[in-house]
């Protein structure tokens, strides 16, 4: 169990894992540890912390996984997962290949509903502020799917957000990389 607080990475104790088992097994040929947060959140009446109990808020969960080979590099990724995004307008499907054997109409105004999983890694440093990089990675996602708050942003495909995303993260955080995203799309009945 770990307590969130700001000098305590997830990716640190994932690399702590790989060095104990490098480093006290010399059959040990290969580690890969993989650690995930749950979202537990302190409840709150009328702004007062309550003592004991918690809410559990997942709203994109937090992993990671430190991987190391004997005489190897020691490879750090980050990830979201199970983020569940929707855009309620300014959403179609427009503007794909079309042959004899397509029945698909083009839309121009949809529900776009899904869930985003996305992993980076970090290559070989680990001397990283992980918590600020995941957290601005985070926020960049959700810039990118929902464009300004008072105008929103038109989306022609699931495929073109995906794409814009991973555009804008690339472009504002230098930390990553490599970054792989991808949105399992619910269709309107299902979101
Ligand atoms: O944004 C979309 N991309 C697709 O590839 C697709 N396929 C589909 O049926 N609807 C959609 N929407």
């Amino acid at each position: 169990c770990m307590h969130r607080n700001d000098n305590l990475y997830l990716e640190q104790f994932a690399i702590d894992i790989c060095n104990h088992f490098m480093t006290t097994f010399c059959q040990v040929a290969y580690v890969k540890a993989y650690v995930q947060e749950v979202p537990w959140q302190r409840l709150h009446e009328d702004g007062v912390p309550h003592i004991h109990s918690f809410i559990c808020v997942p709203d994109g969960i937090r992993f990671c996984e430190a991987e190391q080979c004997r005489n190897g590099p020691l490879m750090v990724f980050a990830g979201i997962k199970d983020l569940k995004l929707m855009k309620t307008t300014q959403s179609g499907f427009e503007g794909f290949y079309k042959n004899e054997h397509t029945t698909l109409p083009e839309r121009h105004d949809r529900i776009l509903c899904g869930e985003l999983f996305c992993k980076w890694s970090y290559g070989e440093c680990k001397d990283f502020d992980f918590n600020c990089i995941w957290k601005k990675i985070r926020e960049c996602i959700l810039e990118a799917f929902a464009g300004p708050p008072d105008c929103g942003e038109y989306s022609p495909s699931y495929q073109k957000t995906v794409n814009c995303i991973q555009m804008f993260v690339l472009s504002r955080v230098s930390q990553v990389s490599s970054f792989l995203l991808m949105m399992f799309y619910f269709s309107n009945s299902e979101c």
